[in-house]
């Protein structure tokens, strides 16, 4: 029998005491980092049609692709009319495309769409105030309000500024250019995605925060970058322990940099509209709109809920979610017109034939309707929607059974690109929305009386969740998609464009998120007949 000699052993052991201590020391910290960061999952979902049985290290390791892969996995998993779930980095999330279910939780006061928003970007490290007494019901009836009452129906009026404001936007970025080619040609190379979310921003900016204050050039450079600051953080802290937040998020947001400029310089002014408001008798119906700011307190007049901080934070909240999923959606329009420029011309006709541009007009135009709206099919920003979070175990009278704490979501890639709903989804029809509906399950595109209409950007449906479902569909819709049109209309009929490297990859992936890559360049130049 052979005796083992452990000298060599005792030998690095002793000899390099310091360092295995510093080891097992730091292995201590990983394991605690490690436990930390993996989350207790809520129970597993059960009774799906498609069940899947996960270990706790497959587990894990789904929950981490999930970020870089949750698209594809989603697309994979996908069997239409089926529920299947797939565990994100927190909790299980069920994914529902059946008619039945889907209406259920959609209407249902188990699930919350505010507390799945919170995983995605951590509102809850991401406040500014801590507010004890804040109603979540109470803010989602005012963002209604404020976007619906005031923003929407105001289109009409605000067309011929946002107008305006488009050509003198697009029109000074590009004489800050130089001409690119060799040939003389007039090109003009700029990334595409600052661009637009340069041109959007500052359509929308002024409507938001009126003129005067938008012109102040601190608060407009801090208003432009707070909402991506704010992304990146809720995602960054998502990855650190809990201790560290404090400190991440004093580096990230370099102090609250950006929120502090725009708090310095609302609270003033949102408190001397809200004493003007006082001694101004309220009225209920036509209230005017000059800007969100005006409107919102105008709106809240004499609610004691509203305090000067909450419609601060009320108007925040508007501004992140308005500001960048508007460029980050015409992006992967203009980039698509670049793709197919063979539905270029139809469209620039389509312009070209009306004799004035108004907000009707530019409503009722059934080729940039449709092709906007094929893109959105194509290539939805997030290939899921209508997420919810349930607050309670909630059993599906048709099945599934959730306990509280995971995601329930639309598949909304999935049923856009079902051959059932759409005819030969892989293939890129532009104008496969001009036509009228034949189908009768597509229960938008029917008219109040059932007379049937032509499909429309905003229709919110069981066939287009892309905004959501039910009644906290995205309020914002009408303006994102009007503001979207005016810009491809302009661009369009007076720039010719095209993709400066075709080949080039022009997204990148995130979570369910199709997103814009900030580097992509567009050669863009005036077109001679203007
Ligand atoms: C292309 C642009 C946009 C897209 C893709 C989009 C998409 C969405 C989606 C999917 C939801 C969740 C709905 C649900 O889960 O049922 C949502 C909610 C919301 N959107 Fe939009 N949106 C866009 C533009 C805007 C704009 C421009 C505004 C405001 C000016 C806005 C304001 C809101 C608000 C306030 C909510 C939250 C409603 C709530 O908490 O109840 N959105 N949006």
């Amino acid at each position: 029998m052979t005796s083992i000699d452990w000298s060599a052993v005792q030998d690095v052991c002793f000899s390099n005491g310091g360092v295995i201590l510093g080891i097992a020391f730091c292995a201590v910290l990983l394991g605690i980092w490690i436990h930390r960061n993996i989350p207790d999952f809520p129970k597993a979902p059960n009774d799906l049609d498609i069940t899947t049985d996960l270990s706790l290290a497959t587990r894990w390791i789904q929950s981490k692709k999930w970020l870089l892969r949750g698209r594809a996995m989603l697309i994979d998993a996908h069997v239409p009319g089926k529920t299947y779930m797939l565990p994100t980095p927190k909790n299980y999330c069920v994914f529902i495309s059946a008619e039945n279910n889907i209406k259920e939780f959609a209407s249902s006061s188990n699930f919350s769409l505010h507390q799945a928003y919170d995983d995605l970007f951590s509102y809850r490290y991401n406040k500014l105030w801590h507010d004890e007494g804040e109603s979540v019901h109470m803010t989602q009836i005012y963002y209604f309000r404020v976007l619906r009452e005031g923003l929407t129906t105001k289109l009409p009026v605000l067309y011929p500024y946002m107008h305006e404001t488009l050509v003198k936007g697009v029109a000074d970025h590009l004489a800050r250019k130089k001409a690119v080619d060799v040939n003389r040609q007039g090109w003009k190379q700029i990334h595409h995605y600052p661009f637009l979310e340069y041109i959007t921003v500052s359509v929308i900016g002024p409507i938001f925060w009126g003129e005067s204050l938008w012109a102040n050039p601190e608060f407009q450079d801090a208003a432009r970058r707070f909402p991506a600051q704010y992304f990146a953080f809720g995602e960054i802290v998502q990855h650190v322990p809990t201790f560290a937040v404090p400190l991440v998020k004093f580096a990230v947001t370099k102090g609250n940099k950006y929120r502090n400029i725009l708090i310095k310089h609302l609270l003033p002014i949102v408190s001397e509209q809200m004493a003007e408001a006082r001694n101004t008798p309220k009225s209920e119906e036509n209230l005017p709109f000059i800007n969100f700011i005006q409107y919102t307190v105008l709106m809240t007049q004499g609610k004691p809920y509203w305090t000067q901080e909450r419609i601060i934070l009320l108007l925040e909240s508007l501004w992140r979610a308005g500001g960048h999923s508007v460029p980050m959606t015409l992006t992967h329009i203009m980039n698509s017109l670049c793709q197919y420029p063979e539905y270029m011309e139809p469209i620039r006709e389509e312009l070209d034939q009306q004799p004035q541009m108004n907000f009707s007009v530019l409503e009722s135009l059934p080729l940039l309707n449709s092709f906007i709206k094929e893109v959105i099919r194509t290539k939805p920003l997030d290939s899921a929607s209508t997420r919810r979070k349930a607050l309670k175990t909630h059993t599906f009278k048709d099945g599934p059974h959730v306990p509280a704490g995971n995601l329930v979501c639309i598949p909304s890639y999935g049923i856009m690109n079902d051959a059932a709903l759409y005819p030969n989804p892989e293939v890129f029809n532009g104008f496969r929305f001009t036509t009228r509906p034949t189908s009768d399950n597509q229960e938008s595109i029917k008219g109040k009386q059932g007379e049937t209409t032509r499909s429309k950007v905003t229709d919110v449906d069981l066939s287009f969740p892309f905004w959501g479902y039910g009644k906290e569909a995205c309020p914002g819709r009408f303006f994102a998609s009007f503001e979207m049109k005016s810009v491809i209309a302009l661009l369009v009929s007076r720039y010719d464009f095209k993709l400066a490297n075709a080949d080039k990859p022009t997204t990148w992936l995130w979570r369910t998120f199709t997103l814009p890559r900030k580097d992509t360049v567009l050669l863009i130049r005036e077109r001679s007949e203007h």
